[in-house]
């Protein structure tokens, strides 16, 4: 037996309780650059906690494709975490609600292209999930030297759908 989760259009609103939707929509907060840039500034929480520093890494990774199976959510205790791609994709973004300590309902997300997300700090996600090859992006989270990493298998796995 599988749980069913039908994906939504990932909105800011839909998205605030479990972090940051950043994208170049609507006016931009400054016009930089000799008018050639516009600039939406400051659009997420980061955080990196004590003991931690911010970080960029590059993420490469495999393509999935929905029907998705999800098994397994994580979230990180000590920061924020943000997927920015880098390419011009839709994506999938999986997050839970927080139910005492363990992942509650199950929310799944289809990025636009364009999109990035920044998972405010303890927010159960699946990983990064490219719906597209190259599956490339870039990853802002706490670099430290704790794990700051929190795993959870689902007994019966969720099959993610559009
Ligand atoms: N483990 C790692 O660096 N990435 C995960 O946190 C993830 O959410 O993909
Ligand atoms: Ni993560």
């Amino acid at each position: 037996m599988t749980n069913v989760i039908k994906t939504e259009p990932l909105t800011s609103a839909a998205f605030a309780p479990f972090g940051d939707v950043l994208e170049a929509e609507g006016a931009p907060d400054k016009i930089i650059n000799q008018g050639f840039c516009g600039r939406f500034h400051d659009r997420a929480q980061l955080d990196f906690g004590p003991g931690g520093r911010a970080g960029i890494s590059i993420f490469k990774a495999e393509p999935r494709a929905l029907p998705y199976t999800l098994d397994l959510v994580e979230r990180h205790p000590e920061g924020s975490q943000a997927f920015i791609p880098m390419s011009q994709h839709e994506w999938l973004v999986v997050v839970a609600e927080d139910d005492n300590d363990a992942p509650g309902r199950i929310r799944a997300f289809i990025a636009a292209p364009g999109q990035a997300i920044n998972f405010h700090r303890g927010t159960w996600h699946g990983v990064l999930t490219p719906l597209h090859a190259p599956g490339l992006f870039a990853v802002v989270d706490r670099i430290g030297d704790t794990a700051n990493l929190q795993e959870y298998q689902f007994q019966t796995p969720y099959q993610i759908q559009r």
